[in-house]
């Protein structure tokens, strides 16, 4: 049946569920892995292929999301006016899979690397590059978005409402899977190393897998082709709306005098010149559209997972005995908790609040989805405040501090104008950090004679004085002020050697000089220290998020290393990442309940001409909620993180408030009777016009087929 037919044509079914949807989850799976997997390594590949600081990275990163969220509208327009959802899943799929493949050559290198030092020569021609893969993947993967949900709906009939409640359930576990196996693998992709000429991170893999998954996608969705029930496209849907909207507005300007009696909705206004059909549809649209208006909070803190949460987790430890995970990995919690919370939901948790006589009407459990992710960022300031506790001071904005290390060969003492005074063993350093109010600083030695040397110390900046061998030339080094990103360890070693040495994967460091911090992963790190063919080894086991000084004495290689001394200028994380597991679960619980319900509802409640168009507004929701989360990070600067997480769940709280006084006004429809009852009105039947074209066109079928027999027979 071609994409024309106007009417459902009964589709193979197994176990009441039409076959067709088997290729539609399968293809929603490898899409989601698709897109997953490239969302998990493009802020890394941003920040360390084409060297992008954090911010500008964050920033990118969240405008591509928020892309990917607002094409769906264009999806929906070109298939719910122009070229049907199959036609356009297919198309925009392509130009998907076109971007995916475009993103992964991006990242080879090798291409430009024409000196190969495995850096890119040529930043522009690789930026440029990634660029248009992105905005090829958002244009694909938002424009066929709100097509596949609404397309898998369009394929049950109007007796298997309740398979379609478990369809989108099951949809939304297929996303859920490919989430997370492509959030676990392409991480561990990118780690491998591969080049032509030198030996990178392997980012072409990592992009390359996500690719691959999307022309799988593709072809899935092409095999299940002769099994779909294709809705036909209603010529320009979204124009004669616009059109109709605009003309209901201009109409009711014209009469807005009182002698004009009022008409029971604006939008009948448009009664002089539009269908009834037509005005009956865009009230249902308008409905739910207007409900949509609080939704983007809900968004807003959702997508707060991957930025907020992941930094958070950057400040914990992630040693769960059997198993280190990263920060990033945390994220995968919430898939895991989909897997399991949407089946126990579906089949006990619904169910049971049915039996008990309760009225858990889709909009109640959306309030109720809202309410569970305000408690998850309530949950997130507890931690948080755990954390603070442990965090070290860091200065303000108008202080400096100041560490002291002694690498003199005795005991010192050390006064800093004008009244701090520390002793300081040989190998030592000052207990922790002091906290000055101004920036130039005298600091005298009890040498002899006494050495004295002014400084300028960093205005909200963290420093250390180095007192080398030969105190005369003492002088600051600055130390790291924040924790260490992705929970790694900032080490840096001080030369109490007197001859240059080589350390693994570092520079060659002079006597006397501090290296720059270098930063290394959670567990036991070995370090070969070598002059000509002295060697000796040093090893040490580090947690997560700390910050090391290590001060090589002279006798380095006559005690094999032994004497290595460590300087604490962070500690590491000590609240555990296990913490966050309450806020997962609360979230992913709101996300259930708002999430998968709203997607049933936004089908739900849409006209049959205008479901891909109601799905893209659902969607639309969600690039608003991460405008937000952009705008908010960038000017809503509070001083305590958990203030903001608390600022974000009473925000929530009051839009599920409103929310849920807007949904008590709400009352249900279906839109498909309300269309028969409009056009029975309008004196036509064609749902009698339909059963009729049905049977006729089985009969033929069936005259068809006997013929065929027949044809075999003679
Ligand atoms: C992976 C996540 N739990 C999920 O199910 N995502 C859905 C909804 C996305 C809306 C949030 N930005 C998906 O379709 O990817």
């Amino acid at each position: 049946m071609d994409e024309t037919t106007k009417k459902k044509k009964k589709t193979a079914e197994c176990c009441g569920y039409p076959i067709s949807i088997f290729f539609i989850v399968v293809n929603e799976f490898c899409e989601r892995f698709s897109y997953y997997g490239m969302r998990a390594v493009l802020v890394l590949y941003f920040r360390y292929f084409l060297l992008w600081d954090d911010d500008l990275a964050t920033s990118i990163y969240h405008a591509f999301v928020a892309l990917c969220y607002l094409t769906p509208i264009l999806g929906a327009i070109i298939a719910d006016s122009w070229l049907g959802k199959f036609k356009t899943i297919i198309y925009l799929s392509i130009v998907y899979a076109i971007g995916q493949v475009t993103m992964a050559i991006s990242t080879i290198h090798d291409i430009t690397d024409a000196n190969r030092d495995g850096t890119p020569d040529n930043f522009t021609f690789h930026i440029a590059l990634s660029m248009l893969g992105l905005i090829l993947i958002a244009l694909g993967t938002g424009g066929i978005k709100p097509c596949v949900a609404a397309f898998g709906g369009d394929q049950f009939q109007e007796h298997q409402s309740r398979q379609l409640n478990t369809f989108f359930s099951v949809f939304y576990l297929c996303i859920n899977a490919g989430s997370l196996l492509s959030t676990l693998i392409t991480p561990v992709l990118r780690a491998q190393e591969c080049g032509i000429h030198t030996q990178q991170q392997c980012y072409p893999l990592a992009f390359g897998v996500p690719a691959v998954l999307m022309v799988i996608s593709l072809v899935v969705f092409i095999a299940g082709s002769g099994m779909y029930v294709k809705t036909d496209p209603e010529g320009n849907i979204m124009w004669s709306v616009c059109k109709c909207i605009g003309f209901a507005i201009k109409n009711r300007f014209r009469h807005r005098s009182s002698s004009y009696p009022k008409r029971e909705h604006w939008m009948d206004w448009a009664n002089e010149k539009y269908d009834k059909l037509l005005i009956a549809q865009i009230k249902m649209v308008l409905k739910v559209l207007f409900l949509y208006i609080p939704l983007p909070m809900f968004w807003t803190l959702f997508d707060q997972k991957g930025s907020r949460w992941t930094l958070q987790a950057t400040t914990m430890s992630g040693d769960f005995g059997a198993f280190i995970l990263q920060p990033d990995q945390m994220q995968t919690v919430n898939p895991i908790l989909i897997l399991t919370l949407v089946p126990i939901m579906d089949r006990l948790i619904f169910p049971l609040i049915q039996k008990c006589g309760l009225n858990f009407s889709p909009l109640k459990r959306m309030t109720v989805g809202m309410l569970f992710a305000a408690m998850a960022f309530v949950s997130a300031a507890l931690v948080q405040i755990e954390i603070d506790k442990t965090l070290p001071n860091f200065p303000s904005s108008s202080e400096s501090q100041l560490k002291v290390v002694n690498t003199y060969s005795t005991t010192l003492n050390v006064t800093i104008s004008p009244n701090e005074h520390l002793l300081i063993e040989s190998f030592g350093s000052s207990a922790d950090y002091v906290t000055f109010d101004h920036q130039d600083i005298t600091v005298s030695l009890n040498t002899n004679p006494v050495i004295t040397k002014a400084f300028s110390l960093i205005k909200g900046g963290r420093q250390t004085l180095i007192i080398p061998s030969d105190p005369t030339v003492m002088y600051l080094k600055e130390d790291v002020k924040s924790k260490p990103r992705e929970g790694k360890n900032a080490i840096r070693f001080v030369n109490g050697y007197t001859a240059d040495l080589n350390i693994t994967n570092l520079d060659s460091i002079e006597p006397s000089a501090t290296t720059n911090y270098t930063l290394v992963n959670q567990g036991k790190r070995d370090f070969v220290l070598r002059h000509g063919e002295q060697w000796c080894e040093f090893s040490r086991k580090f947690g997560f998020g700390a910050s090391y000084t290590f001060l090589i004495p002279s006798t380095v290689f006559s005690d094999d290393c032994e004497s290595i001394t460590e300087v604490e200028d962070m500690k590491p994380n000590s609240v555990h990442m296990a913490l966050q597991i309450p806020q997962y679960f609360l979230i992913t619980t709101g996300e259930v309940m708002f999430s998968v319900t709203g997607l049933q509802f936004s089908y739900s409640q849409a006209p049959k001409n205008m479901k891909s168009v109601l799905q893209a507004g659902w969607l639309c929701t969600n690039a608003v909620g991460n405008i937000i989360v952009l705008i908010v990070a960038e000017l809503g600067k509070l001083p305590k993180q958990w203030a903001e997480y608390l600022l974000f769940a009473s925000l929530l709280v009051a839009v599920s408030i409103i929310f849920s006084i807007m949904a008590y006004f709400y009352t249900y429809i279906d839109p498909a009777e309300i269309e028969a009852q409009v056009r029975k009105e309008q004196g036509l039947e064609p749902e009698e016009m339909e059963k009729e074209t049905i049977e006729m066109e089985e009969k033929d079928e069936d005259q068809k087929n006997e013929q065929g027999v027949k044809q075999t027979k003679i």
